[in-house]
């Protein structure tokens, strides 16, 4: 690890036409507002909301919280640099600044925190829930079953990668049983081996788990924080999930007990560590955590204090996902080699990164690994979610 911090490489903003950050603020964006207007009988007010929204993603500017938003809510936001942005074009601040502030703004527009018919009305709860009903998750589930013949150590390394993979949404528990499928020909960096290591430090240990999204990526999380518990390898959990529905598919509590109740109602291996979990719960050695900073439009290294303890009690943080990444590292335009453990130097414990790479924040990699992505042929390796990273700060 180098003495000092690497010189921040540039903050990606969107503002650049046919840049991906770009491609999500003018594309995404506007197909997030109009699945959410078809989702739920609206009435007129919410429709216009969404309405304003939507013509907002084009060429409008970050607006001022609406007068009644809830006053804590109004200071975290000015605390969080919504002062400093109000006025300024989505495309012209930090662009995951401007994707977190809009997830505030549909969630308004939808009447979310509002008093009435829509409060705290999740927007993607049906699609979330399709997904945990979708025939394929019982073929995964089943699949699980399969497992059985493995040793501890080969089903957690399994499960793993199920975690893992499952941020594609796309549980891999049949390719990693192989232990030498595409998926792992797709790991651009791979510290399993370092992950394991701290498990194995004298305990007690705490892992905290920060999750991404609901669905075919939470259930994964579950079986693996199930069977870590299960084979003592963590003695408690802290599951931080997000206080409020965030970025389309993110876990809320809400979410948790939903993908509980399909496991717990499953048979066999994923019925087992579905009701193992469930006991965790109930005895308290796994708790759950929904910090307002899980929605915060900002990288990890501003957390706040009790956010930072916590963390630093932990025997380590696994961050799942994409966004956690970006969180994680500073969304910049690193180059790729720059040392992860350098990024994350000022993170407060030992802390892993479980990542399908869609977006184009990269670091950790070794020269060699770069030049065989750029020259590999797949223009989009960086945010096409075909390559992914297990990456380890002891
Ligand atoms: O955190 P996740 O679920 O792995 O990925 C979320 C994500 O792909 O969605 C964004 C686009 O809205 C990307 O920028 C971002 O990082």
């Amino acid at each position: 690890m180098a003495d000092t911090a690497p010189e921040p490489a540039p903050v990606i903003l969107g503002d650049e036409p046919g840049s991906f950050p770009h491609g999500v603020l003018a594309d995404r964006h506007p197909a997030v507002v109009r699945q959410v207007r078809d989702t739920f009988p609206f009435g007129p007010e919410r429709l216009r909301a969404l309405d304003a929204l939507l013509a907002s993603c084009a060429d409008g500017v970050v607006e001022p919280l609406p007068a009644e938003a809830d006053a804590r809510d109004r200071e975290r936001w000015a605390r969080w640099g919504l002062d400093a942005y109000a006025g300024r074009s989505w495309y012209e601040v930090p662009w995951l600044w401007a994707e977190s502030h809009f997830y505030r703004r549909l969630l308004d527009a939808v009447g979310y925190f509002a008093p009435g018919t829509w409060q705290g009305v999740d927007p993607f709860r049906p699609a979330k829930l399709a997904e945990l009903d979708d025939p394929a998750t019982d073929e995964e589930l089943a699949a699980l079953d399969g497992l059985a013949g493995l040793t501890a150590d080969e089903r957690g390394r399994a499960l793993l990668h199920g975690s893992l993979w499952g941020n594609r949404a796309d549980l891999g528990f049949r390719l990693s049983e192989g232990g030498t499928g595409q998926q792992v020909d797709a790991l651009v960096c791979d510290d399993g081996d370092a992950l394991w290591s701290l498990l194995d430090t004298p305990g007690p240990r705490t892992l905290c788990l920060v999750a991404d999204n609901a669905g075919r990526e939470l259930v994964p999380d579950l079986l693996l924080l199930s069977h870590l518990l299960a084979e003592g390898r963590v003695d408690r959990a802290v599951l931080h999930l997000k206080p409020h529905p965030y970025y389309v598919s993110d876990a809320t509590p809400a979410d948790l007990l939903d993908a509980l109740r399909r496991l717990t109602a499953a048979g066999g291996t994923a019925g087992t560590y579905g009701r193992l979990l469930w006991t965790a719960l109930r005895e308290g050695r796994v708790t759950v955590r929904a910090h307002p900073f899980s929605c915060a439009p900002l990288p990890y290294a501003d957390m706040p204090g009790d956010l930072r303890a916590e963390f630093a009690a932990a025997t380590v943080t696994v961050l799942k996902g994409d966004l956690n990444y970006r969180r994680l590292v500073g969304d910049r335009w690193w180059d790729p080699t720059t040392p992860f453990a350098d990024v994350t130097a000022y993170f407060p414990g030992p802390v892993a990164a479980l990542r399908t790479l869609k977006s184009d924040v990269i670091t950790g990699l070794t020269g060699t690994t770069v030049a065989a992505l750029e020259k590999g042929g797949d223009e989009r390796w960086r945010t096409g979610g075909t390559h992914a990273l297990i990456q380890v700060r002891t």
